[in-house]
């Protein structure tokens, strides 16, 4: 009560302020008051026009290109509208200009179609930036991602330590999920009982990750949470954000709580990793000092990051700890995505199961056991694992790039310095001329591609050609990609093999959540699990 009469204090003591001729009273001057209200409204209409109007009226990168616009040219409106739906103003610039050029959101997008790929794919950084742009998409500063500016220290490190050792890490993945399932899903041991499975996904993957970002944090809470918290902050801010006009961001971070939700998590994952940094620095100095010490560096990224910086920049313990959370960003959230996308196509098509358990089992009793081998033998559920992902990927644009120096393609088209592109990776995908019956789920569909002479290694999963870009394609393609297809057969495997799965009665596969590109698999949806009752003796001596 004591805020309102302030208040209305207030309004009283500026009344008085304005009415000069009547001190004391609120009854002002009516026609004055009117005028006052009319400058008042026309200031704001101005002030609304001149900020919608100036995103429009700019003159580099894109505005350059003279492409067909899909959707009003107001940028903001757009914006707004893209976020609602962006799936229209894609399909239909591909439908008209399948094999030319398009833009949306006004200047904001190019769209540029993939037949341009193989001239693109291998041009370097400072000609054509995956990283800028990424940095754009992510709303850089406001994210806290634009310290990949400062060079690709964590991409070099999965590229020449996490992939190559992928082999070592199958065991350990494995026990982390026999471990983890029966806790997460407690209430399925004897009957059946509904989670929500994206969450049952997320932290079965975040946990993983975070495992194998700090081997010494694996069951820190803290750490765990950070790792679910952090990708998952950067995406909410990222969304908001950019509904905002560059001009008025700065402002925008302020009140944005996401922006500061980042910034938090940031210096909780500094605090908790920081001090093992050092520790591993000072334990280092020991052995040089002392060579005849005993001295076992960890195997995880935090310490392969440590020995591959080359600058002491990226060797300071506060850049280390924040390139492992941005990783997180790239692993924990797509990852998870991609695995429960694949799990509601289970759900719905239990019709696949028993031919996947029993490649499953193959595999197992061929390599008894877990091995490097086991993973890629399982070749229906990679196809499958491809097919969910062609109809329900992460994003419907993909090869997202900034052009860093004008550059003529070879049919003539020119790209200005600053142009921001595109390709409508899922268009293309789902293009009756790319795959046959595009609509329809067939499992496995590339399983029987890669059985055609000459294309053993082709279609899987992790392969990327001009058709199938969801890990993008070219040099700065994923480097996780690998990772992250044998963590999610590994889940996969394990729930085919442990675990009865079902929609609840009257529930089909949930729809996605899309905003802006981005596609979500929806985090409410619950499936039923129940644990099978009758363990299969091999699949017990197996996973000892
Ligand atoms: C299903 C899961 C994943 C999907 C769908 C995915 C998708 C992508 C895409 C589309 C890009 C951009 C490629 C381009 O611009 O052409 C990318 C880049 C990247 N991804 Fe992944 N990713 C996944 C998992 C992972 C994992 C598990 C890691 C780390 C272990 C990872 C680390 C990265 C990094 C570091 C980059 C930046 C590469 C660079 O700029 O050179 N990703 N990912």
């Amino acid at each position: 009560m004591e805020h309102i009469e302030n208040i209305t204090n207030f309004v009283r003591l500026a009344a008085d302020d304005n009415s000069g001729s009547l001190p004391g009273s609120l009854f002002i001057d009516a026609s004055k008051n009117k005028r006052i209200s009319g400058y008042l409204a026309l200031s704001l209409s101005l002030i609304i026009l001149v900020l919608l109007v100036i995103p429009s009226l700019k003159t580099s990168g894109n505005a350059l290109v003279d492409a067909p616009v899909i959707g009003s040219k107001w940028p903001w409106f757009n914006r707004l509208e893209f976020l609602r739906d962006a799936n229209t103003p894609i399909r239909e610039g591909y439908r008209k200009f399948k094999s030319g050029i398009f833009k949306v959101i006004g200047n904001e997008i190019l769209v540029i179609p993939n037949k341009y790929v193989d001239e693109l794919r291998s041009l370097p950084e400072h000609k054509l930036s995956s990283i800028v742009a990424n940095i754009d998409n992510f709303q850089g500063a406001f994210s806290t991602i634009d310290i990949l500016l400062e060079g690709d220290l964590h991409t070099h490190t999965i590229q020449t330590r996490l992939t190559p050792k992928l082999g070592t890490f199958i065991q350990p993945i494995c026990k982390e999920i026999r471990k983890s399932l029966p806790v997460e899903l407690a209430s399925s041991e004897t009957q059946w009982a509904k989670h929500k499975a994206f969450d049952v996904i997320v932290r079965l993957i975040a946990r993983n990750f975070a495992r194998t970002a700090v081997a010494p944090m694996y069951d820190n809470p803290e750490w765990l949470a950070i790792n679910v918290k952090y990708p998952e902050n950067v995406f909410k801010c990222v969304i908001l954000m950019r509904l905002v006009p560059n001009y008025l961001k700065g402002l925008a971070a302020w009140v944005i709580p996401w922006t500061w939700k980042v910034s938090w998590n940031l210096r909780g994952a500094l605090r908790l990793v920081v001090p093992i940094v050092e520790e591993r620095q000072a334990a280092l100095a020991r052995h040089i000092q002392d060579p005849s010490s005993t001295y076992e560096p960890p195997n995880d990224l935090l310490q392969w990051m440590m020995e591959e910086a080359t600058s002491p920049r990226d060797a300071r313990p506060d850049k280390l700890v924040h390139r492992l959370l941005v990783l997180a960003m790239a692993s924990v959230h797509t990852t998870s995505m991609a695995c429960a996308q694949a799990f509601f196509d289970l759900c719905e098509h239990p019709e696949y199961l028993e031919d996947l358990r029993e490649e499953i089992l193959g595999a197992l009793r061929t390599d008894n056991g877990w091995k490097k081998t086991t993973l890629t033998r399982m070749r229906k559920l990679d196809s499958f694992m491809r097919e969910s992902q062609r109809l329900n990927p992460p994003s419907l644009t993909g090869f997202k790039r900034q052009v860093m120096e004008p550059m003529t393609l070879s049919d003539g088209l020119f790209l200005p310095k600053g142009v921001h592109l595109v390709m409508p990776i899922v268009p293309i995908a789902q293009d009756e001329s790319v795959t046959g019956y595009p609509l329809e789920f067939d499992g496995f569909r590339h399983y029987r591609r890669r059985d055609e002479p000459g294309n053993a290694h082709k279609y899987q999963f992790a392969t990327t050609d001009k058709d199938n870009m969801h890990f993008g394609h070219g040099k700065f393609s994923c480097p996780g990609r690998f990772f992250a297809s044998n963590t999610i057969k590994i889940i996969l495997a394990h729930l085919i093999l442990h675990y009865d799965f079902r929609y609840p009665e009257g529930q089909g596969r949930p729809k996605n959540v899309c905003l802006h590109e981005y596609i979500f698999p929806d985090p409410e949806a619950q499936v039923e699990f129940r644990r099978k009752t009758l363990e299969d003796p091999d699949i017990v001596a197996f996973e000892v």
